[in-house]
C-alpha cells in the first residue's frame, strides 16, 4: 500500500506532553516552510526538536508524490547527531564546504526573545549550528513554549550564554568574561558521562557564562566573539526569520522577525 505523509491535525498525542508540542512545532514547520518544488539544500540542527523535522522529511521522502523532489534534496548537519539524524531518515547528506548556499535551515533554541534574538549551544553545537542558519536564505526557529522568553533572553534560560572557546585559550576568556561582567562561569563538564571538560564536534570546550537578563544582546555578542580565543557565541542575533512554540494545549503559535 502506498505511503501518505501523515495530516497533523490527526496525529495521536504522545505519552510526554512536552514531545507532542515539539513535534508538531516542527512538523508545521516543515510543512509551511519547505518549497518542494524549489529547494535543494536544507540545513538540519541538532537537539531533541529537530529530531521531529528530520522526521517529518523522512516522511515525504516515502511519499511517492513527494519522493522525487526529497530524495534530491541535500540535508547539511550541525554536528554529529544531526548527521546520524540526516541519514537515519533516508536523507542526502552534504557539507557546507559543497553547498554553501542553503535554501532553508531548522533549528531549536534554548530561549526566544520578543525580537526572535536567540540564545543556542546548550546541546554544545552551536559553531556549526551559526555556520549553518548563516548560511540559509531563510532560518526558521522550532521549540517547544518554554523556549519562549517573556522579554529578554536569560530569563528562562539561567545556565548561562553558551561560548565555544579554544582549549588553550579559555582561562584567559574565562577571565576577560569576568570583566565584562559575567555573573558566573562554568567550563562545560562531561561528568558523569565523561570526566573532564564537554568537547565540542570541532574539539573545542564550551563556557557557559550568565550574564543575568540580556537587554541588549546584540552588543554582548560583539564584545564576547572579539575576545581572543573564542570561537563562536550561543547568541544568534537578527538570524531567526521565523519561531515555531509548540504549546501546551496541542496548539503551534510562530512570531516573525519584525
Ligand atoms: O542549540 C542547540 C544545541 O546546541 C539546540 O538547538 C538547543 O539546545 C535546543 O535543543 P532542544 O530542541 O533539545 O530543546
Amino acid at each position: 500500500m502506498s505511503y501518505t505523509v501523515p495530516d497533523v491535525s490527526s496525529l495521536p498525542a504522545l505519552s510526554d506532553p512536552l514531545e507532542t508540542a515539539k513535534r508538531l512545532a516542527a512538523y508545521r514547520a516543515i510543512d509551511e516552510n519547505v518549497d518542494f518544488k524549489n529547494d535543494k539544500v536544507i540545513g538540519i540542527g541538532s537537539g531533541s526538536t529537530v529530531v521531529y523535522a528530520a522526521e517529518r522529511l523522512g516522511q515525504y521522502l516515502k511519499d511517492l508524490k513527494y519522493t522525487e523532489c526529497v530524495s534530491k534534496f541535500i540535508c547539511i548537519p550541525t554536528g554529529f547527531q544531526s548527521r546520524a539524524l540526516i541519514l537515519d531518515n533516508g536523507l542526502k547528506l552534504g557539507t557546507v564546504d559543497n553547498y554553501p548556499e542553503i535554501d532553508v535551515a531548522f533549528d531549536g533554541a534554548d530561549e526566544v526573545d520578543t525580537n526572535l534574538q536567540l540564545i543556542k549551544g546548550g546541546g554544545a553545537c552551536l559553531f556549526q549550528e551559526k555556520l549553518v542558519s548563516t548560511s540559509a536564505k531563510k532560518f526558521i526557529v522550532i521549540a517547544d513554549h518554554r523556549k519562549q522568553s517573556p522579554h529578554y533572553l536569560g530569563t528562562n534560560w539561567t545556565k548561562g550564554i553558551p561560548i565555544e572557546v579554544v582549549p588553550a585559550a579559555y582561562v584567559r576568556v574565562q577571565n576577560d568574561l569576568k570583566k565584562l561582567g559575567a555573573h558566573k562561569i562554568v567550563l562545560r563538564q562531561g561528568t558523569p558521562a565523561k570526566a573532564g571538560p564537554v568537547v565540542t564536534d570541532n574539539n573545542n570546550f564550551l563556557i557557559d557564562a550568565d550574564f543575568g537578563q540580556l537587554e541588549d544582546p546584540k552588543s554582548l555578542y560583539f564584545k564576547i566573539l572579539t575576545l581572543v580565543g573564542v570561537v563562536e557565541v550561543g547568541l544568534f542575533i537578527d538570524n531567526a526569520e521565523r519561531v515555531y512554540f509548540g504549546n501546551s494545549d496541542g496548539s503551534v503559535t510562530h512570531a516573525d522577525r519584525k
